[in-house]
């Protein structure tokens, strides 16, 4: 079978008709709304990294029984350049572009430097945001476009710099039962000083308070952190959240500031800027949502590198929170167009598996605890917190399941306790074949999968009233899809096969992206991703398109 990835995407503008394999539960009233790369070249110009790609965004309605699927190019100011132009102008992660065709790169270096921090891209593909009753297509830089959910069409652009000080932002916010968005971002050289932020984005705002101002000038700092170097913050892509308090990984995968400034002039990629460093510790930050500040203990933990947090929860004085964890950057690697495209099977290998890690964190630091002593005393994990001099405690954590990726949770318990863990499973290989639930309590695992099906990452939504974590069905209705009568893996969602082998998938959203409707849009629905008895099959995955597969 021969794998092609980057190869661009026709936009659906026209809703087609999905054909439905099983029965839709009649309550799954929705809109799911999905972002990721769609388009690998523009003219004769080509991007680097699969993380590149021009944002296409996808959405799922699904309205008695039926889905219509429709797909629409978010038209960023980069997509407009770039097709203005038949060329790549705008850089990307792993791509650095030239707007000048003659690179006059010493005119417009000056620019950058003067700026040290250039103008980022705003080519949103990785995530959508809601904020109140609004959509956001996110990326990690400073901009975000609104989008309309029906639509799909490009509404204004929002520079996060006008309200909070920061360069960078994650695309993976909390968001609280209100709905008011928490989320991080890196501040970098700004008065001296390079920190990161926490910071609060209101979900509504009182008319009298709100003035006829955009409700983005209500954003709000919530605390911030120095970052432990000037010059090389830390890369982060989530961070986790309880009840109470905030965790934050400051990890040794870095941006190394200087070389962003110099790229430009140099002819290198963004990419080339972060780098691992194997010698450094991960220090574990914990805020204190109640104080606004961190609190004193300084928790750390070996070299690794996490995209995902999972969820993080306070039990009996302590925090547990699960990330994914790798013991490098190979990931980010592994995404190069040119790794991706040539010889499949061996330069697509992981150096290090993904694996479920969960932590446990000390709320209380006995002063009078022996040095080396383990400070947690719960009996649910074999984490261990170990007491060090000058206040610093040593965390190693829990392994729990190797080769999981694009982690999903029943929201209703994100930051609190919870037992259940919805992701792809993903071994040596990036491209997942089975969707996977997690047991944390008896470390027991489901999976699904099924032939020539590639699942993006799951999305739970619990049955309407539901009091099971894990309940996502209703007995009225009976699943959907073979994989939905698997009775144990009720309640994760695929995305409903489309016409010809077009099929949905993936978000990489931590919260539900479901919209309308005034029925709940709860929905327990597993439906494969990517199931086409036809030669030709695409698929998207968590960040959006997945590659053409092709049976040779
Ligand atoms: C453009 C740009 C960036 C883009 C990063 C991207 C696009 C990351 C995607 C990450 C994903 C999808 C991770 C999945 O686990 C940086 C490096 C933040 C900073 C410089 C400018
Ligand atoms: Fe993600």
């Amino acid at each position: 079978m021969e794998i092609i990835f980057g190869r661009n995407r026709k936009e659906q503008l026209e809703p087609v008709q999905a054909t439905v394999t099983g029965k839709i539960p009649a309550w799954l009233q929705g809109t799911l709304l999905r972002n990721g790369p769609g388009m690998h070249t523009v003219g004769e110009s080509k991007y680097n990294h699969w993380f590149d790609g021009l944002a296409l965004l996808h959405s799922f309605s699904i309205r008695d029984g039926e889905v219509t699927y429709r797909s629409k190019y978010l038209r960023s100011d980069t997509y407009n350049a770039n097709i203005e132009a038949n060329r790549i102008v705008v850089s990307e992660f792993g791509t650095m572009a030239y707007p000048d065709p003659c690179k006059n790169i010493f005119a417009k270096a000056f620019s950058y430097l003067s700026h040290t921090i250039p103008d980022f891209t705003d080519n949103c593909l990785i995530n959508i945001m809601k904020c109140g009753e609004d959509f956001y297509a996110t990326t990690e830089t400073n901009y975000i476009r609104k989008i309309d959910p029906q639509s799909l069409e490009t509404l204004e652009k929002v520079d996060y710099r006008k309200y909070v000080a920061i360069n960078l932002a994650t695309a993976h916010p909390h968001y609280d039962k209100a709905g008011n968005v928490l989320n991080m971002g890196t501040s970098i050289v700004d008065k001296g000083k390079t920190k990161y932020v926490i910071f609060k984005i209101p979900a509504t705002v009182p008319e009298a308070k709100r003035k006829g101002k955009s409700p983005w000038k209500h954003t709000e700092v919530f605390c911030s952190i120095p970052s432990r170097s000037l010059l090389s913050p830390s890369y982060y892509h989530s961070f986790g959240v309880t009840e109470n308090f905030v965790v934050f990984l400051e990890q040794p995968f870095k941006l190394d500031i200087l070389k962003m400034a110099t790229a430009y002039v140099r002819g290198v990629s963004w990419a080339s800027c972060m780098s691992f460093h194997r010698e450094d510790k991960t220090y574990i930050h914990v805020i204190d949502q109640r104080t606004r500040k961190p609190v004193s203990t300084k928790f750390y933990t070996d070299p690794m590198v996490v995209f995902h947090h999972v969820n993080a929860y306070e039990e009996d004085g302590y925090i547990l929170f699960d990330v994914i964890a790798y013991e490098d950057n190979s990931l980010y690697q592994l995404f190069y167009l040119a790794n991706l495209n040539q010889d499949f099977g061996e330069n697509s290998r992981l150096t290090s598996v993904p694996t479920l890690k969960r932590f446990a964190v000390p709320l209380h630091v006995d002063k009078n605890a022996d040095v080396g002593s383990n400070l947690i005393k719960v009996a649910s994990t074999r984490a261990t917190a170990l007491k060090e001099k000058d206040d610093q405690v040593y965390c190693q954590p829990e392994g729990l399941y190797e080769g999981l990726e694009l982690p999903r949770i029943n929201y209703s318990h994100n930051g609190k306790p919870y037992r259940y863990i919805f992701a792809a499973e993903v071994q040596w290989s990036p491209i997942p074949t089975k969707i996977l639930k997690y047991d944390i309590l008896t470390k027991s695992s489901l999976t699904w999968s099924e032939e020539c099906c590639w699942p993006a990452e799951p999305l739970f939504v619990p049955t309407p009233g539901a009091k099971d974590e894990d309940d996502g069905k209703t007995d009225k209705e009976p699943a959907c899809h073979s994989a939905g009568n698997h009775p144990s893996l009720k309640g994760t969602i695929g995305t409903p096969q489309g016409r010809r082998g077009q099929l949905g998938g993936l978000s990489t959203s931590k919260s539900p992206c479901w919209e309308l409707s005034p029925a709940p849009a709860d929905c327990s629905l597993l439906v494969p991703i990517a199931s086409s008895r036809t030669s030709k099959t695409t698929l998207y995955n968590s960040l959006g398109e997945l590659p053409e597969l092709t049976e040779s």
